[in-house]
């Protein structure tokens, strides 16, 4: 599905990598996958995207479909393709908040976040996350990923109980500070507390922080293991784990840790798992930890509709020079350089 609107390419990212350079940056110029950019903001909400998209070198095995929502990707679901190219996140089946049944005072904050409908990925996982199903998804950057797991999350939450119900593990501080965010948001009107823990901050900040009130605890790995291996971060009432980015979680950087970590939860607790590339380390997992998960698959390609990147392996020191020659060639486009 590429556009071959003159316009395009929107964007360029320039890799340098030891061993790949070629001689002509120009020439080593290629396509990757197509199309189009662009938000939910169209759709009424506030959405900004972040990020264009990634490049899996070890994109692995994935089934595509799975459960019973409809399964198949958003063109399918849609019959016909939107001339808007934007279907990663208009193509929804039209549900709305509503239909899930959630506390009142989480679709307040679902609506005063800006959020009028949910987008295709958060149509597929929230009222499936809410039967307490493990969940396997695969859903492109910007797409409204976070949303969906942190919705469930809250209305399963029962904010009376003084116990960690929720871990949402994220690869990096940046991505959990963004999560607890996410989570304060839409959860301004509840008296959920949520907490975010990290490796290269203050361990005995968090024994503290622990010592109150926790429900929802958003962190990295290893810090919530070693917290949870002193005894201060129980996690026998976590019914649900969330993985988000779980390709970077199941690399062999954080992975014995997740696994010790599981041992502390309860065998009955609910695994979301969500991710946009699937290598062979998510499958394992899956196979090993999650039987029979609900698996969404909605999407064929990593970067969003909209966008069309190309990408050029340089030297280091072709780089600049490269990216120089694009400007005067290439017009209109967005440059990310790696
Ligand atoms: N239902 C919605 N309606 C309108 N905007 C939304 C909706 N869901 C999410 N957004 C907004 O869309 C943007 C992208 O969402 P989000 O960051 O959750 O995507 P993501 O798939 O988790 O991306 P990434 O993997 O890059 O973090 C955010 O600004 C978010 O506030």
């Amino acid at each position: 599905m590429k556009r071959k609107d003159p316009q395009w390419p929107r964007a360029i990212m320039i890799f340098s990598r030891p061993g790949s350079c070629s001689s002509s940056s120009s020439s080593s110029l290629a396509r990757t996958s197509a199309d189009s950019a662009a938000a939910m903001r169209g759709r009424g909400g506030r959405g900004v995207f972040r990020r264009v998209g990634r490049v899996a070198e070890d994109e692995a095995v994935f089934e595509r479909g799975g459960g019973g929502l409809g399964g198949g990707g958003s063109e399918s679901r849609l019959g016909k393709k939107s001339s808007l190219e934007n279907v990663d996140v208009t193509a929804t089946k039209g549900n709305e908040f509503e239909d899930y049944f959630l506390k009142r005072e989480l679709l307040m904050g679902i609506y005063e976040k800006g959020f009028e409908r949910p987008s295709p990925i958060q149509e597929e996982s929230i009222p499936i996350a809410l039967t307490g199903s493990d969940i396997l998804a695969r859903a492109k950057n910007g797409t409204g990923k976070t949303a969906a797991f942190c919705i469930p999350a809250l209305e399963k939450i029962d904010q009376d109980k003084n116990a960690i119900q929720v871990v949402i593990l994220v690869p990096t501080r940046e991505l959990a500070l963004q999560t607890s965010q996410v989570c304060k948001e839409l959860g301004k009107h509840l008296k959920i507390q949520v907490m975010v823990t990290t490796g290269g901050t203050s361990l005995k900040d968090d024994i503290m922080r622990l010592y109150q009130p926790v429900h929802l605890l958003v962190g990295t790995p290893g810090r919530v293991l070693d917290l949870t291996k002193k005894g201060v971060c129980v996690l026998k009432n976590c019914s649900m784990l969330v993985m988000d980015e779980a390709d970077k979680l199941l690399s062999r950087e954080f992975q014995p840790s997740i696994e010790q970590l599981l041992q502390f939860l309860p065998s009955n607790r609910q695994i979301l798992l969500f991710s946009a590339t699937f290598p062979v380390t998510v499958k394992d997992f899956k196979d090993r930890y999650l039987p029979r998960p609900y698996i969404i698959n909605l999407m064929d390609e990593l970067t969003l509709k909209g966008i069309t990147q190309y990408y050029a392996f340089v030297e280091e020191r072709q780089k600049v020079h490269c990216l120089n020659t694009l400007f005067s060639k290439v017009w209109p486009f967005t440059v990310a350089s790696n």
